[in-house]
């Protein structure tokens, strides 16, 4: 259902244009490629039902029928990974991958219960993938911000237990940010009040943000907003059946990270062109491109970005207030947003003859 075709010049720009990405799931970034190999190494079986190959588990990977199938394919994923040394190599093939899709500034996600569950560490987890941003910053310049998520389908207890165990990390500082993600709809964001609360006593600077509106209603946006404190809210996409809150969205310049692919295979969207984002365009409601799992969604966040294009056509205008809002809805300082806004006025006029 293409419409508008992605000439090279366009993808060149589209490629070169800076781009940060607020939604990523850094274990939905586990290619059937490593995770067979890592089942191998750690000697993890995998369940009698589950895909016996790379190809199989690809195949699987095209018939989502909602979130929550979806979610037990990556919880089993999550399985696989069991030294600091599997984080580690798992974050660091993302930024390899995005590294020449202009991706300039990443605040990933990760899943501590899936891993403590498992006997893992908190502390085992989050080294593998610090030491991957480090190297991302030192190697492509990528600078990032940790965000570790609450698994909403758990006890509330067990949330707060891990937000407790994490407070040396959020105290120093190697944990930016606090989200909530996994089964939304049973599980609104005034049962996790507690949580916010406590993690952002540890450290006051602590971001806050949650999953809202990819299968709960726009109240579960205002709830994330008003109860959990939340900055941002990631998805948010079902904001638009609520005028009052897209007017506050923009108001507040409260950003909606949102994940085009990623809507497509979970089947909130029948295509991309669905998604309401010319609505958040012409409203003001800034937002973000990004690519959620993408080793599950077939595509990392260059493909999200070519993906809008071919359905929106979206002037060059448009790509930069889209980029410059990123930007702006980006927790780096400010001179890192400075610096990264000059790229993008570099980019934009590199291309003079882009409509
Ligand atoms: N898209 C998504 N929604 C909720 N939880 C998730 N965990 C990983 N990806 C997710
Ligand atoms: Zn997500």
């Amino acid at each position: 259902m293409a419409k508008f075709e992605c000439t090279s010049e366009v993808t060149a720009f589209l490629t070169e244009l800076p781009k940060c990405e607020h939604h990523l799931h850094l274990e939905g970034t586990l290619e059937p490629e490593l995770l067979f190999p890592l089942a191998a190494r750690n000697g993890v079986e995998l369940p009698d039902t589950f895909p016996k190959n790379a190809d199989e588990l690809h195949e699987t990977y095209n018939n989502f029928a909602d979130l929550q199938d979806f979610l037990n394919y990556y919880y089993i994923g999550c399985n696989v990974l069991i030294k600091e040394d599997d984080f580690f190599d798992l974050a660091w093939e993302y930024f390899k991958k995005v590294s020449s899709q202009g991706l300039k500034h990443a605040e990933v996600f990760y899943d501590p219960q899936s891993h403590t569950s498992r006997g893992i560490s908190l502390k085992v987890v989050t080294r593998g993938f610090e030491r991957a941003c480090v190297k991302a910053q030192e190697e492509f310049n990528i600078s990032t911000k940790l965000i570790m998520c609450l698994l909403r389908h758990l006890p509330v207890e067990e949330c707060l237990e891990i937000v407790a165990s994490a407070k040396p990390l959020i105290e120093s500082g190697v944990i930016n940010g606090l989200g909530l993600d996994s089964a939304e709809r049973p599980f609104p964001p005034e049962l996790f009040v507690e949580c916010y609360e406590l993690a952002k006593s540890y450290n006051d600077a602590l971001q806050l943000t949650a999953h809202a509106g990819e299968e709960g209603g726009p109240d579960f946006v205002t709830n994330s907003l008003d109860l959990l404190g939340a900055t941002r809210i990631d998805h948010g996409v079902r904001s638009v059946e609520d005028p009052e809150l897209i007017k506050r969205l923009a108001d507040q310049k409260i950003m909606l990270t949102v994940c085009p692919l990623s809507n497509v295979k979970l089947q909130v969207v029948k295509d991309v062109s669905e998604l309401p984002l010319q609505e958040f365009l012409d409203n003001n409601v800034p937002f973000s491109i990004n690519s959620d799992d993408p080793a599950y969604f077939g595509g990392y966040i260059l493909q999200n970005y070519l993906e809008l294009y071919s359905r929106f056509g979206w002037s060059k205008a448009v790509w930069e207030k889209i980029a410059k809002q990123s930007i702006e809805g980006s927790w780096c300082d400010a001179k890192r947003k400075e610096e990264l806004l000059s790229e993008v006025a570099a980019v934009v006029s590199k291309y003079p003859n882009l409509a």
